[in-house]
Parts: structure tokens; sequence; C-alpha cells
């Protein structure tokens, strides 16, 4: 089995960034949040469920989740919240387990980043990972990138950020930490090129 490091991070911390400069550099990346979109698509395995658990008004025409509606449905209401995780976490975990096996039987990569934004929230995964690596920086940075790269109000954000784990929080459960608050983006790769090189280092590798 291929060692399994998990990067987390609040939104807009950069770990998407980050989880890219891993594959970059030839590792196997399993992206949560690639995978809850896919669920949520037309003909997704999700859809069903969401529609009977929300409501019809919840699906586009297309037969899509309608994710700016549920955005303010879960946000604004753990309940909700909760309700639509208990349908898609299963799905989405199974479907992570099923690309890591996948990834260590067909994949040259000497190592598999999980990339699961919720790390911190579950208390699954970190027996499940081997290192986990945590992208941190200031809140006020958080909100500064996502609303440079959306239309989401400052509102929008804070009641996501409300949901989510603090940094504390996620902080703890960290091997590794990436402080990405003064970095540019050629040096958050450099640096993930540095962990990359350490972690090769520390890790049992198979052969
Ligand atoms: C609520 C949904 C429809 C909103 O979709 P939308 O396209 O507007 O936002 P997007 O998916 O890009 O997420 C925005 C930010 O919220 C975070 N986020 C998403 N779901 C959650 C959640 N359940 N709890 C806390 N933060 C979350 C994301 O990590 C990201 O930082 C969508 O986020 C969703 O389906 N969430 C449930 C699945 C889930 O838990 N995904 C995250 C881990 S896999
Ligand atoms: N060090 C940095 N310098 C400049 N821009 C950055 C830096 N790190 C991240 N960004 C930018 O901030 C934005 C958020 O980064 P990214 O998408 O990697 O975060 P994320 O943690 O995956 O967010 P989300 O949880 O919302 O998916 C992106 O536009 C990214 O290019």
């Amino acid at each position: 089995m291929k060692p399994r490091i998990g990067v987390t991070g609040g939104i807009g911390s950069g770990k998407s960034t980050v989880s890219e400069r891993f594959a970059q550099l030839g590792c196997a990346v399993i992206d949560a949040d690639e995978i809850a979109r896919g669920l949520t698509l037309p003909g997704g395995a999700a859809i069903a469920a969401i529609q009977e658990q929300f409501g019809a008004h919840f699906i586009t025409h297309e037969g899509a989740l309608n994710r700016a509606q549920m955005r303010e449905a879960v946000f604004q209401d753990p309940g909700a919240k909760q309700r639509l995780e208990a349908i898609l976490h299963p799905l989405i975990q199974r479907s992570i387990f099923d690309r890591y096996a996948h990834a260590c039987e067909h994949s040259a990569a000497k190592v598999v980043i999980f990339d699961i934004p919720l790390l911190a929230e579950s208390q699954q995964w970190s027996p499940r990972l081997d290192q986990v690596i945590v992208v941190d920086c200031e809140e006020r940075t958080q909100l500064a990138r996502v609303q440079a790269r959306s239309q989401l109000s400052a509102e929008a954000v804070a009641a996501i950020m409300a949901q989510q784990a603090s940094r504390e929080q996620r902080l703890r459960k960290a091997d590794w930490v990436i402080w990405n608050e003064t970095l540019s983006l050629q040096a958050l790769g450099d640096e993930v090129l540095g962990l990359y090189n350490e972690l090769i280092a520390v890790l049992p590798l198979q052969h």
C-alpha cells in the first residue's frame, strides 16, 4: 500500500493549490470536493436521495444539485447540513478508498494525497492517514482569497467558516503545517517541493 497523506485547510487557505503542486511532483491526488461535485451532477449517485430528502426544488432542470440554493440552506442551518452530509459523506468516503485502491495498483506515484476539506471535522480520518498536512493562514486572508475568486459576500464566507473547524482544531491534527500567509505562489510551490522531499525521506515506500 502506498503512504496516505492528508491535506486539509479552511476555505481559501490554499489546499487545492498545494494539492495541485503535489500532483505536478508526480503524486496521485484524490480530491474529496471533486468527488462531491461528481456525485451531484446530472445522474450522480446522490441526486435521488437529495431530491427525496430536500425536495425537487433543490434539483435543476438538467438534474444536477442546485448548488447555490443548497449552499444557502446548509450554511444557515446546521440541521440541513447534517442531512446533506449524511447522504454525501458515506458515498464520498467509499469513492476515496476505491480511488486509493486503484492508485495503489495502477499509479507510479510514490505517495497518495488525500485532499479532504473536512478532515479536522471528523474523527475518522486521522487513523486512516499516515501523515496530515494542514494549510493554514489568517482568517482575513481566507476571506480575501475567496472574495477575489468568487461572488460570495463577506457574510456568506463567514457563514461557511463558522461551520468549519477552527484553525486551532485543525492545527491539532497536523503532522506538518504550511503557513500560507506570507508566501508568493512560487514560494508556496517551493515549500511543497521541500515537504515532498522530507516525506519521501521519512515514509516507508513501496518498491
Ligand atoms: C453545500 C454545497 C452544495 C455548496 O456548493 P458550492 O459549489 O457553493 O461550494 P463548494 O462546494 O465549492 O464549497 C465551498 C466551501 O465550503 C466548504 N464546504 C463544503 N461543504 C462543507 C460542509 N459540509 N461543511 C463545511 N464546509 C463545507 C468547501 O470545502 C469549500 O471551502 C457543497 O459544498 C456541498 O455539496 N457540500 C456537501 C459535501 C461536503 O461536505 N463537501 C466537503 C467535503 S468533501
Ligand atoms: N500564497 C498564495 N499567494 C497568492 N494567492 C494564493 C496563495 N495561496 C492560494 N492563493 C489563491 O487563493 C485562492 C484559494 O486557494 P485554493 O483554491 O488553493 O484554496 P482552497 O483551500 O482549496 O479553497 P476552498 O476550500 O474554497 O476550495 C486561489 O485563487 C489561489 O490561487
